[in-house]
């Protein structure tokens, strides 16, 4: 199974260094990992340096994967060339640096995935057609069909309703079981975190601030300390934790 540890990893912007000293234990493939952190502490810079797209110090170590496509990143600005169709757009995705030759299986593989994520039938809609939540979906198609061994989604679903936010996460977990696929997952809402990712990660102002089993990150201490929310985290009456905002810290 594939693993990902990340040792002192930084990130700089020209001179500007953005992020610094980011330091994991060994991410499991088989789960998701969520990344957290306030508007612009860095989590969209790290996937960047992971993804080799923004340079800086440090090392990334990657076990049981090896090749230009192990690790696949998903941008949070979902726009695309607007003339493709959905299928093409997918489809463009998948044979990308392989050769122009579309072998049934992938062609199968393409159909399971946008049925997976419920939208067989925009199929043969142009992208600059749909709408936010639409455009986020195939953007998450069009990184599966990849078959990435480290996935990195930047907030993937900030544009979608409260059904398919669920169906994706639950999606998504079930992909990493079934593949061994490790996902890297960057998220705003901590009940997602709390829900589906095994391990969280805390980035603040460029800096890891926590690590480890989301059960044991996410707290009260925190969330005051990081995101400046006095919050409890509950279980709830169906034994799942959840998070509880009460009011801004003092
Ligand atoms: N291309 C760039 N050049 C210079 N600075 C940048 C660039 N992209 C991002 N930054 C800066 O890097 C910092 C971290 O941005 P980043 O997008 O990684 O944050 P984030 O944690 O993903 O934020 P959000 O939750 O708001 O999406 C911000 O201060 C941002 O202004």
């Amino acid at each position: 199974m594939v693993a990902i540890a990340l040792e002192g990893l930084g990130a700089r912007y020209g001179r500007n260094t953005i992020l610094s000293d980011v330091q994991t234990g060994s991410l499991p493939g088989g789960s998701l990992t969520a990344v957290i952190g306030p508007n612009a502490a860095g989590k969209s810079t790290l996937f960047k340096r992971i993804a080799g797209l923004v340079t800086g110090p440090g090392r990334i170590h990657l076990t049981g994967a090896e090749g230009e496509d192990a690790i696949r990143y998903m941008p949070q600005d979902t726009g695309g060339n607007a003339v493709l169709t959905v299928y093409e757009s997918v489809l463009l995705a998948a044979k990308q640096g392989s050769g122009w030759r579309v072998a049934d299986h992938e062609l199968g593989e393409i159909d399971a995935i946008l049925a997976a994520l419920q939208i067989g039938d925009l199929s043969f809609r142009g992208l600059g057609e749909l709408s936010g939540g639409q455009r986020q979906l195939v953007s998450i198609a069009q990184a599966l069909v990849r078959r990435p061994r480290v996935l990195l989604m930047d907030e993937p679903t900030s544009a979608l309703d409260l059904y398919r936010q669920i169906e994706v996460l639950d999606f998504m977990q079930r992909r990493a079981r079934e593949t061994g696929m490790a996902v890297l997952i960057a998220l705003h809402d901590l009940n997602h975190a709390l829900r589906y990712c095994e391990h969280t990660i805390v980035i603040a102002d460029g800096r890891m601030r926590a690590g480890g089993a989301t059960a044991e990150v996410i707290t009260p201490a925190m969330l005051r300390e990081i995101y400046r929310v006095e919050a409890r985290v509950e279980t709830c009456s169906r034994g799942r934790p959840h998070l509880i905002v009460d009011n801004t810290a003092a």
